[in-house]
């Protein structure tokens, strides 16, 4: 969730994105990235040709002279499935959120359409690329208005397409007041694997072009988990999607697999052809394989 602030004409608007706190069982809207953009960002006038991301010699640092991502070249293709894998810290989550434009690059672009993403308006940024995290997303108030966050005009229908689609019917219609009823702090407490259901469906009312997944499921316990990938199939078919990943057999499951290893892509490629070349990736396999 995105919102802008204008004060004056400036050069810049102020852009906070949203994300949600639990604080002793409270549900809050944590600030999880601020930008300055062009006001172009907001008031939309890019228009992007398809849906081809281009990240071209990227880097990004935190801090003034400490880029934790070095020189990333990357092109994906519409429609497929690319996992990144490597070892902590090596800078997944930030390589995610920069191709969610949550982190404008420091150096380099990314682009999607060949319009780089930091000149898009922020509406249809959400709209074209969309990122997943581990953290629960579930606000206080009712179930339907948490599903509403992603589309305030959606019909209790599509509501309740959005729920079959990543397998959630079943559950929500049995809560005490259905679709109505409230979650969130105070209200009914949602699993773990249900959060993360809400949390898809929103998906699927948003409807982004293409999906970043951190991690998504790596909370859960093994067989939620797997449960939740057979949702989560639904929500990626036909989909541009980069799957940061812990578990490698999602890895296998991808198009090309990127190993990033302190801030640069080492290795890319299909799954089959990294572990035939016998580097680091193929490393990683033998070893997930033998736990
Ligand atoms: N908000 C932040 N402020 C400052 N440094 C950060 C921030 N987030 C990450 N870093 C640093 O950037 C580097 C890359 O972190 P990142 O979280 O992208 O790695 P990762 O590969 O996703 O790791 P993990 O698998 O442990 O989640 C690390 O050195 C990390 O300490």
């Amino acid at each position: 969730m995105a919102f802008s602030v204008q004060l004056g004409e400036p050069l810049f608007n102020l852009v906070f994105w949203l994300d949600e706190l639990q604080v002793a069982g409270v549900s809050l809207a944590r600030v999880v990235g601020v930008g300055l953009v062009p006001p172009d960002r907001t008031a939309g006038t890019a228009a992007p040709t398809d849906d081809h991301v281009e990240v071209r010699d990227v880097r990004y640092a935190y801090r003034e002279g400490r880029d934790v991502l070095h020189g990333i070249d990357l092109d994906l293709r519409v429609g497929e499935r690319l996992a990144v894998v490597g070892p902590s810290g090596a800078g997944k989550s930030t390589l995610g959120r920069m191709l969610a434009g949550i982190h404008p690059p420091t150096g380099g672009s990314v682009t999607v359409g060949s319009v780089p993403l930091v000149e898009l308006p922020v509406d249809d940024l959400r709209q074209r690329v969309a990122l997943v995290t581990q953290e629960h997303h579930v606000f206080v108030g009712t179930l339907a208005q948490n599903l509403r966050l992603a589309d305030t005009s959606a019909s209790d229908e599509r509501l309740a397409e959005a729920l079959d689609a990543v397998d959630a019917l079943g559950w929500a219609r049995a809560l005490p007041d259905g679709l109505e009823t409230g979650v969130g702090s105070g209200g009914h407490v949602l699993t773990p694997a249900q959060a993360q259901q809400v949390a898809l469906a929103r998906l699927v009312l948003l409807d982004p072009h293409t999906l970043v997944l951190d991690e998504a499921t790596s909370l859960l316990d093994p067989r939620a988990a797997r449960h939740l990938e057979g949702s989560l199939d639904a929500v990626l078919t036909g989909r541009t999607v980069i799957a940061i990943a812990h578990r490698l057999h999602t890895a296998h499951d991808a198009d090309r697999v990127a190993v990033v290893d302190a801030g640069r892509i080492t290795e890319i490629g299909p799954h089959d052809d990294l572990v035939a070349a016998g580097g680091e990736y193929a490393r990683l396999w033998e070893s997930w394989q033998q736990e």
